[in-house]
């Protein structure tokens, strides 16, 4: 499997030895691998990078599967994750492998010197003064990580990880070549699906192979089954075929249909937990109209987690549709291809059945322009290298109409808010659809949502991004999504604090084709202009929606604030005005000849010792007083600021599904539209 053989020396290597003579170097040998060695070898490549990132990984592929599955069907998704960990003895029990206790200590990577000891224990106690003090200075105390906590570079950590759905499930037959045989699937066509390599599953077994040499379990049922398929398989990894353990048929009594996998594997929960549930909460924002049950489930109670994301719609994205390719996204490889798998027989009908966008008569001007050794009537069969050639090359100068956004299905302006809300339960939130456009013959949609305040987000830029419902959760510095966010929108010219506010920026975007950068898909470039672009005006538009009602929540808080600060001297005013009209009354009293007191104000005096005026009866006055400047200055203010009439807002419709049939009603302020 290994190309570099251990037992090979390089020229450089064999003068250290003590020959003299150099070894020749070997002759170097034609070997062929097999995709599941490649990937076996190369396992970062599918985000299998170290234990923890594989769990995580591992994980998500499933959850993915789950998902299409039950969407394909037009199924509200139920989906259980389970992940179990499996401590060291059990795990030994389950593969049959007896506990030894240490004999001898120093063998072990974990092993202390009395030495090492020593120091440990001398910084222990070190660390353990500093933070008495800092106790007693009443400052923050961080927890002491103990060194015997760490563990030893041999000690690994299992799981058992089990995901169940309500989705088609598997024709019996071809379970073990669906997880048993790297890259094969279901979704290879030209459509928007989570999978579409044909790889997760495979690369789960693969690291289960690799890291705890156990088996998958599958158990399928379809609708109308009357039996549930179980297999148990692995992979034989140099001849990339599975190697079955079990395949049998059994009674399914609950008329369940649907898949559970379970998988054996190692992993670092501690690490990655985070992620994973980073990851199960953004799929629930994405897919609200699916039900996620999660849990981890341990020996420590403490480590439990159960976590029920509930359904809280029905309205689930309508099923993408498979599509033709589009003549300016198709390859050489590609036509020779779809000429040696179409059905049809002449050229004509060739381009007008496995493309879109070219109809008959177009169809016929571009086998016109091909040359004279092209006719409509040529067989496709019978092309030359040279003729598909020709037709590649005008296809990439010919111009064409953009293909429709009809196959994709993105989650929907109701969903993804309805989603955000759920979640994150924001101050505020704005959403907005852009419509289809392309990158290179594949159509793509982006949607986009932005939210102010919420649970659990930070202050500042809180990044949430997807690619075909998927969330992506690693490399965000790169991601066109991160780079348009952080320095091409200015959130200051929508009264958004771009460090000080808690914003939430949700970007979802569909395709027949994710152009994913990297290995693994994590992200996608920032060099795609029309995505560039089309990222950025949806997120301008939300903030657009969201500017309308921060300045009317400003105007509200400023107004409030004016009348605060009025109604908070009120109470100091009353009582100083009526001490002084107090003793003024008790003077006028006493001295009522010698005084020169006006009429009116004699009255007032008179009506303050008969206690008609009273320190209440002035503290009522004096705050009715405040609500008519208060009601005047607002109005001044609404004037100057050129509002004549009621105060109007913009409001943002989006049609649930869109339909072709409707009726517009214009007015001078609005247009309503009704859809039959
Ligand atoms: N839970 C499931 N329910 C039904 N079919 C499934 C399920 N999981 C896997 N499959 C089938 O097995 C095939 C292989 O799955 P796998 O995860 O290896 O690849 P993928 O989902 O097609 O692509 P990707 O590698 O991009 O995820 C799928 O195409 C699907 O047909």
């Amino acid at each position: 499997m290994d190309s570099g053989d251990s037992s090979e020396e390089s020229p450089i290597q064999a003068k250290k030895g003590k020959s003299k003579t150099p070894r020749k170097p070997k002759a170097s040998v034609l070997k062929q691998k097999s995709p599941a060695e490649f990937f076996a070898e190369n396992k970062n490549i599918a985000g299998f990078d170290n234990p923890g990132k594989s769990l995580y990984t591992t994980v998500r592929e499933l959850v993915e599967n789950a998902l299409d599955s039950a969407e394909s069907i037009a199924e509200l998704p139920l989906v259980e994750v389970t992940i179990e960990e499996i401590n060291k003895s059990k795990f030994n029990s389950m593969i049959g492998l007896i506990d030894r206790e240490r004999i001898d200590e120093a063998l072990y990577g974990d092993f202390e010197t009395d030495k090492a000891r020593e120091k440990r224990l001398a910084k222990e106690a070190r660390l353990q003064e500093v933070q008495a003090k800092n106790a007693a200075l009443g400052k923050k105390v961080k927890e002491p990580t103990s060194a015997k906590a760490v563990k030893g570079r041999g000690e690994a950590s299992f799981y058992r990880v089990t995901c169940k759905d309500n989705g088609r499930g598997m024709p019996h037959d071809d379970i073990p070549n669906m997880f048993g045989r790297v890259l094969s699937g279901t979704k290879y066509g030209l459509k928007q699906t989570r999978g579409k390599f044909g790889l997760g599953a495979k690369m789960a077994l693969i690291w289960s192979k690799m890291s705890t040499g156990l088996p998958i379990e599958i158990s399928s049922s379809m609708k109308g089954q009357n039996y549930t398929s179980f297999c148990r398989l692995d992979i034989d990894i140099h001849r990339n075929i599975p190697h079955i353990h079990l395949h049998e048929k059994r009674d399914d009594k609950e008329q369940w249909h649907g898949a559970e996998i379970q998988v054996v594997i190692e992993g670092n929960w501690t690490t990655y937990r985070s992620k994973i549930l980073h990851y199960m909460r953004q799929m629930a924002v994405i897919t609200p109209y699916a039900q996620f049950m999660f849990r981890f489930v341990s020996d420590t109670s403490d480590k439990t987690v159960s976590i029920r994301f509930t359904r809280r719609t029905d309205v689930m994205p309508a099923v993408p549709l498979e599509t033709k390719y589009h003549p300016s996204a198709v390859d050489l490889l590609l036509i020779k291809r779809l000429i040696g798998e179409t059905t049809k027989q002449n050229l004509l009908q060739f381009l007008q059945h496995e493309f879109v966008n070219i109809g008959k008569s177009h169809a016929e001007r571009l086998i016109g322009e091909m040359g004279p050794d092209f006719s409509p009537k040529t067989l496709v069969k019978s092309l030359t290298p040279q003729q598909i050639v020709r037709i590649h090359q005008l296809f990439r100068q010919a111009k064409f109409d953009d293909p429709s956004g009809d196959c994709l299905s993105p989650a929907g302006e109701y969903n993804l808010r309805l989603g955000i809300i759920k979640e994150l339960h924001p101050d505020m939130v704005a959403t907005y659809t852009a419509s289809a456009q392309v990158f290179e013959g594949h159509p793509f949609i982006v949607e986009a949502g932005v939210s102010l305040g919420g649970k659990d987000v930070k202050q500042g830029l809180n990044i949430f991004r997807f690619a075909n419902r998927i969330p992506l959760l690693f490399e965000q510095g790169a991601d066109v999504v991160t780079r348009t966010a952080m320095k091409r929108i200015n959130w200051n010219i929508y009264k958004i604090n771009q460090t000080q506010d808690k914003i939430g920026v949700f970007v979802s975007i569909v395709s027949t084709k994710i152009p994913f950068k990297g290995t693994g898909k994590e992200y996608i470039g920032d060099d795609i202009s029309e995505i560039a672009t089309a990222v950025k005006t949806s997120i301008r538009q939300c903030c657009a929606q969201l500017k309308s009602k921060i300045v009317k929540k400003i105007q509200a808080r400023e107004q409030q604030e004016r009348k605060r600060n009025l109604s908070k001297y009120i109470g100091d005013a009353t009582g100083a005005i009526y001490e002084i009209l107090k003793e003024s009354s008790q003077l006028h009293v006493k001295k009522k000849k010698l005084m020169e007191v006006k009429d009116e104000d004699a009255e007032i005096l008179q009506k303050v010792s008969s206690r008609i005026i009273t320190k209440e009866i002035l503290s009522e006055k004096l705050a009715q007083h405040v609500e008519q400047v208060d009601y005047e200055m607002a109005m001044e203010y609404a004037t100057q600021s050129g509002v004549r009439e009621e105060p109007r807002e913009n409001i943002y419709l989006q049609a649930l599904e869109p339909q072709k049939n409707f009726t517009d009603f214009h007015s001078p302020v609005f247009v309503f539209r009704l859809f039959q």
